[in-house]
């Protein structure tokens, strides 16, 4: 069969390691034929580095017909490609999963992806679990919520912190609310909150607690369920990838993810 098409947005620290996997062959018959980033630059390099198209333009990107699109960029790239990508049939797999934080927006895709037959894919990124959830969400009364520390580095230059500097002695809650909130004040850090009150109860409906730990040399999420199912706690401490903000696994769940797409079996 002939391969499935790949354009990548965004060559940072999990495009790179998107990119890497696909090529190695991990994540199953695929072949990644660009990369877009804003950096004609950078786009020039991983193309060379990849052995792909450097896509200059968006319009380049989607004249080329991929078959999928995975977004490795950030909010504002996926808000600016993620309408023409569903528009012109190509699927989509983002990574800054916190744009459909907002319900309204999350329809207007919805329609217009089952309008032009488009699907996207969300991964389960830093966290995992989303089989427990989707089945735990059946219960009409579920709370859920999420606990995310991260070394203070991690965290530095979030909105929420104004520039402030976070202590490197002791642990600092640095915020709480809902998951619609937290990703406005921490767009590089929450993705997996958006993502799991997606999966549950709403992003406006998931408590999210967010602390700076000094101590940790990881990222780690707790999630807890409870509801007439029983109770779940689901703990993850990852590695960070080249990008501090951002642990590695994320990387490694699209692979997963497309692995799962192009298999006659698989776990879901
Ligand atoms: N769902 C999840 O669980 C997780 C999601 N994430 C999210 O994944 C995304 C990627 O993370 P990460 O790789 O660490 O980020 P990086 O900052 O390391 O990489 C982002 C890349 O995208 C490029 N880029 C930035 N803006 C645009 C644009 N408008 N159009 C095209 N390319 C652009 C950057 O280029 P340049 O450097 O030149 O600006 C860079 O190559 C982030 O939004 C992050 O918050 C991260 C971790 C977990
Ligand atoms: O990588 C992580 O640990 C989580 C993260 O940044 C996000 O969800 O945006």
């Amino acid at each position: 069969m002939k391969p499935k098409r790949i354009a990548l947005v965004g060559c940072g620290g999990l495009g790179h390691e998107i990119a890497a996997g696909i090529k190695a062959g991990q994540a199953g018959n695929y072949t990644l034929c660009g990369i877009y980033t804003d950096q004609p630059k950078l786009t020039a390099a991983c193309s060379e580095t990849f052995g792909c198209a450097a896509y200059l333009t968006s319009e380049m990107m989607f004249l080329d017909k991929p078959d999928l699109m995975i977004e490795a960029a950030g909010a504002a790239a996926l808000k600016e490609l993620l309408e023409p990508a569903v528009k012109n049939q190509v699927d989509v797999i983002p990574l800054s999963v916190g744009v459909f934080s907002h319900r309204a927006y999350m329809d207007h895709i919805r329609q217009m992806a089952e309008t032009h037959g488009t699907h996207v894919y969300l991964p389960s990124g830093a966290v995992g679990g989303f089989d427990l959830m989707g089945a735990a969400a059946l219960d009409r009364e579920l709370s859920v919520s999420i606990h995310t520390e991260k070394p203070p580095q991690a965290l530095a230059d979030a909105p929420c912190l104004a520039g402030r500097i976070l202590p490197d002695h002791e642990t600092q809650l640095v915020f709480s609310g809902n998951a619609v909130e937290a990703i406005e004040v921490f767009p590089q850090n929450v993705n997996v909150a958006v993502a799991v009150g997606l999966a549950t109860v709403g992003a406006d409906n998931l408590s999210v607690t967010v602390a700076a730990n000094p101590d940790l040399h990881s990222n780690r999420h707790t999630i807890d369920l409870k509801g007439e199912f029983g109770h779940a706690r689901i703990q993850i401490s990852a590695a960070p990838s080249s990008n501090v903000h951002s642990s590695k696994l994320a990387a490694h769940s699209v692979i997963s993810l497309l692995k799962r797409l192009d298999s006659w079996i698989c776990f879901m």
